[in-house]
């Protein structure tokens, strides 16, 4: 093995560290954050991160609160529910667990969250002020995989970056970010010509596809920094979208799957969550958790 290994999972353990510190300090002037999950059927996957979202929360001494709804929930009664939590000054925080059963209306039901308790950054006022450089609630994968890229890197600025994936969640959001930071920005998709060769330019590779293995070890740059942000469950368990027994002897560092991207997602999703608290108490950001 010549890459060095991200350790998303020790990092993320840091920054919840972090994190209680900063929660303590809150306590101590009667302020608990409180951080409202909302999952809307019974998907396993979901239901692991959620237990585990939850368990995080109340570690690092914030308020949790799950709210579990039946698949077959009218969409109605999800947005008097989030019209009840924008309500509810114990909420600080508000996520709506994703993907949403096929007869809601994502974007309407993610626009109804007040951006201001908006901790996955999705609504579309928080993707407007990050795009147009303004303070923003950031989406939490991109904003953990921003976090260890600075951590290796230092400076991102003139880095050649490709992101293979467009969505809301990850790939345009992480391009945003790695733009803010002046790296050159390339973001790759299915319809992309040639991805092997765009990939072997990249000086960072950042793959958001979901699908197992996909990035080859000759798609690498001797000497990239590759964060794998893929989750797929296989036969032989849980791998990332990179080939990271290829991958490890071509790259110069590369995040693990799992313990890479993963766990420093839900750490981000603490730090959001303390950021919201304290703006609105008009606190400063907390220092080290906000790009
Ligand atoms: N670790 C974490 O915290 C998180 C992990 N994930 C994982 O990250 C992965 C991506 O998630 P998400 O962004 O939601 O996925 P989406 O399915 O929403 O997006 C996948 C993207 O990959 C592109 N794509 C698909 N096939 C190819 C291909 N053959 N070549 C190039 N690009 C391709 C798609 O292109 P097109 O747009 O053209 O269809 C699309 O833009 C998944 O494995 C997911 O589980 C997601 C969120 C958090
Ligand atoms: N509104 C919303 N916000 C999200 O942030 C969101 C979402 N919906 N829907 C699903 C995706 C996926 N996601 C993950 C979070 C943590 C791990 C994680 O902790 N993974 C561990 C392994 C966990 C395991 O073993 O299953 C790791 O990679 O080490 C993975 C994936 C957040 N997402
Ligand atoms: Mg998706």
């Amino acid at each position: 093995m010549t890459a060095t290994l991200i350790d998303g999972k020790a990092f993320a353990a840091n920054l919840r560290t972090r994190i209680a510190t900063e929660v303590a300090g809150l306590k101590d002037q009667g302020i608990v954050p409180g951080l409202a999950v909302v999952l809307v059927g019974e998907d396993p996957a979901s239901q692991v991160y959620v237990r585990s979202k939850g368990r995080m929360t109340r570690e690092v001494g914030m308020n949790s609160y799950e709210h579990k709804l039946p698949a077959d929930t009218p969409q109605d009664a999800l947005l008097a529910l989030i019209d009840q939590l924008n309500e509810d000054p114990a909420v600080n925080g508000i996520l709506v667990q994703l993907p949403l059963p096929k007869h809601m209306d994502e974007a309407l039901v993610i626009n109804a969250i007040d951006p201001a308790k908006d901790v996955d950054g999705f609504n579309v006022l928080n993707v407007g002020l990050l795009a147009t450089g303004q303070k923003a609630m950031v989406p939490c994968t991109p904003l953990g995989c921003l976090m260890m890229l600075r951590d290796h890197l230092g400076s991102l600025s003139g880095k050649r970056a490709v992101i293979i994936g467009r969505s809301n969640i990850v790939g345009k959001p992480m391009a945003q970010l790695l733009l803010r930071d002046s790296a050159t920005v390339t973001i790759a998709h299915s319809r992309t010509d040639n991805l092997p060769e765009l990939c072997r330019q990249a000086d960072i590779l950042v793959a958001a596809v979901g699908h197992p293995r996909m990035v080859q070890g000759d798609w690498i740059k001797p000497g990239a920094t590759v964060i794998d942000v893929g989750i797929n469950r296989t036969d032989d368990g849980l791998v990332g979208d990179v080939d990271f027994d290829a991958a490890k002897e071509i790259a110069g560092a590369i995040t693990p799957v799992p313990g890479g991207v993963g766990p420093m997602t839900i750490a981000c999703l603490l730090a959001n969550t303390l950021t919201a608290t304290a703006r609105v108490y008009g606190l400063p950001d907390p220092e080290g958790l906000t790009p």
